[in-house]
């Protein structure tokens, strides 16, 4: 059985349709990576799943349970976590304070060993666990955005556009934390991303959306040998 399940999915911004009936699954301990151009509706659904936009209509299954009238904050309780497009740490409180903070929702007997594993996974932000967030490079905010959603254990983690702006050398950093927490912790990872050569690498599933829909789906190694994905999505790319 699928952890996440979504089927025709459809959400609106007024009369923008920003997704046209998606059926998209992930199951437990898998990467499953989303494609697609500017626009294609991507983060809209990521945010539909936590819970803000809210779909018009489908329905959206979560270990389970129908979660499509849960707000973010119930969501979050669930076990769904997301590292939104551009980060949005809070910038004003140090690194610290900053997975403090993602612990919230988590059992607080575990916030000392998650910590440390944050700290371990992204040494950098041990040497700047006092420094105020704003003040770190775009790929330690990264880094802490990630970290941030793991202090609260997540079962699922949404992962909006992790390379977006960073250097070929974060980026590599990046994707291998990203398997490794699926190796080594089994966690499931939905994961958007412009950069589909290492999101297709990386990704045991993948689907490719254009206009609010699937337009094709496969496993991560199948489609990015598909010479219809490689023509739209990598060639002429960087990786
Ligand atoms: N808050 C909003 N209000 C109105 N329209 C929106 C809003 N957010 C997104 N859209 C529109 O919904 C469609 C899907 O946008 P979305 O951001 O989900 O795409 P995306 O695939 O994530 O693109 P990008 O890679 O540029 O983030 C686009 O037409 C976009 O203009």
């Amino acid at each position: 059985m699928s952890l996440l399940q979504l089927t025709g999915v459809r959400t609106n911004y007024g009369p923008i349709e920003a997704l046209r009936g998606v059926d998209v699954h992930v199951k437990q301990g898998e990467i499953v990576t989303l494609i697609g151009a500017n626009g294609a509706g991507k983060s809209t659904l990521l945010m539909t799943i936590c819970g803000q936009p809210k779909p018009a209509s489908g329905t959206i299954i979560f270990d389970g349970q129908v979660i499509n009238d849960l707000p973010p904050h119930e969501t979050a309780k669930l076990g769904i976590a997301q590292v939104p497009e551009g980060r949005r740490i809070f910038p004003r409180m140090t690194v610290f304070e900053n997975l403090q903070l993602g612990a919230t929702l988590g059992n607080p007997a575990h916030f000392d060993e998650d910590a440390a594993y944050c700290l371990d996974l992204f040494p950098i932000l041990a040497k700047r666990r006092d420094q105020r967030a704003g003040t770190l490079s775009g790929g330690e905010q990264q880094m802490l955005a990630i970290s941030r959603a793991l202090m609260s254990r997540p079962r699922l983690l949404l992962l909006d556009e992790p390379s977006l702006g960073l250097a070929p050398l974060i980026i590599r950093r990046i994707f291998d934390v990203i398997a490794d927490l699926n190796k080594t912790r089994g966690m499931t990872i939905l994961l958007v991303e412009q950069n589909a050569y290492h999101a297709l690498k990386l990704a045991h599933r993948a689907y490719v959306l254009a206009q609010g829909q699937v337009v094709m789906e496969g496993a991560g190694q199948e489609l990015l040998a598909n010479p219809e994905v490689r023509a739209a999505y990598l060639e002429g790319g960087s990786h």
